[in-house]
């Protein structure tokens, strides 16, 4: 073997493994656990042949519908992945109401959305309890999903970065490149939640690549494989081009999650969006 060829092969073996690309819906407090069953059974119905060779599709229910929802993927050989919107960071103890990351990994959760918006607001979640919970879903085997955004107010201050920025480096300290890597960070404008309005492609790219490069700047090199994904109001119909973006990985759907017919058109959607691997 020639040196250049060694050092073609070297250079392959050291390169993080492609990003995949992820749409996940989070289910928030909707579809009680029959709801979630017929859902799901639809959305195997509607997923196009091929879809998870493509796409990783995962799908965050409500605690109480965890159960069904595992059940009903692996009986039926969905191409789905189970995923949490919420967990304490403890792993058991006097806590009335939460829910421990081993409960969930025994259910064969994957991912756990942490530091979503409406925690963040509506239940006072802070920086210090998302480090925790991040680090506690790592601990059992899981992926986290760190959601991070900016309200209004700050973007029409001018502050996205310095608040993305805050809230990366709060959820994030101590970990190295690798550790970041394996994580999927999610931005989630808080004006464009729930509101029918989507950042434009441009906007999601941008602040993509913001936190991208913010990552490799702060864990270093490895942190540049980590999974970035968009969420805000996303519909089928701008689905492909907010994917276009080079920095976006996938999408945080919410309300369009719901229906299978509008989730099963997002994944359609995405896969037309990525002709080779990045
Ligand atoms: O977790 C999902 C996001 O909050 C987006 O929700 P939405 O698509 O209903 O705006």
């Amino acid at each position: 073997m020639s040196a250049d060829q060694a050092a073609a092969e070297a250079a392959q073996q050291t390169r993080p493994a492609p990003r995949r690309v992820l749409v996940a819906g989070n289910w928030k407090m909707h579809h009680d656990h029959l709801e979630t069953i017929r859902t799901l059974q639809e959305l195997g119905l509607r997923l196009p042949e091929g879809a998870s060779s493509r796409v990783e599709v995962v799908v965050h229910p409500p605690f109480t519908d965890l159960r069904s929802a595992q059940t009903t993927i692996e009986d039926r050989g969905l191409p789905l992945v189970l995923g949490a919107q919420h967990c304490y960071h403890q792993d058991a103890g006097a806590f009335t109401g939460e829910v421990a990351p081993p409960m969930l990994a025994r259910l064969g959760v994957r991912y756990v959305l942490v530091g979503h918006s409406e925690r963040r607001r509506l239940f006072g979640q802070d920086d210090q309890q998302v480090a925790a919970t991040l680090q506690a879903i790592r601990r059992h085997g899981m992926v986290p999903v760190l959601c991070v955004g900016e309200t209004e107010e700050e973007r029409a201050a001018g502050a996205t970065e310095e608040r993305l920025a805050a809230q990366l480096t709060a959820a994030l300290a101590g970990l190295d490149g690798e550790a970041v890597s394996a994580l999927v960070v999610a931005y989630e404008p808080v004006w464009a939640i729930g509101t029918g309005q989507t950042a434009t492609p441009e906007d999601a790219q941008a602040a993509c690549a913001f936190i991208r490069g913010r990552l490799v700047e702060a864990h270093g090199p490895e942190a540049a494989a980590v999974r970035l994904l968009y969420g805000g109001s996303v519909t089928p119909e701008t689905t492909l081009e907010l994917l276009r973006g080079r920095d976006v990985d996938g999408l945080l759907v919410g309300g369009a999650s719901l229906r299978a017919d509008s989730f099963a058109a997002i994944v359609q959607a995405a896969m037309g969006a990525r002709s080779t691997p990045r």
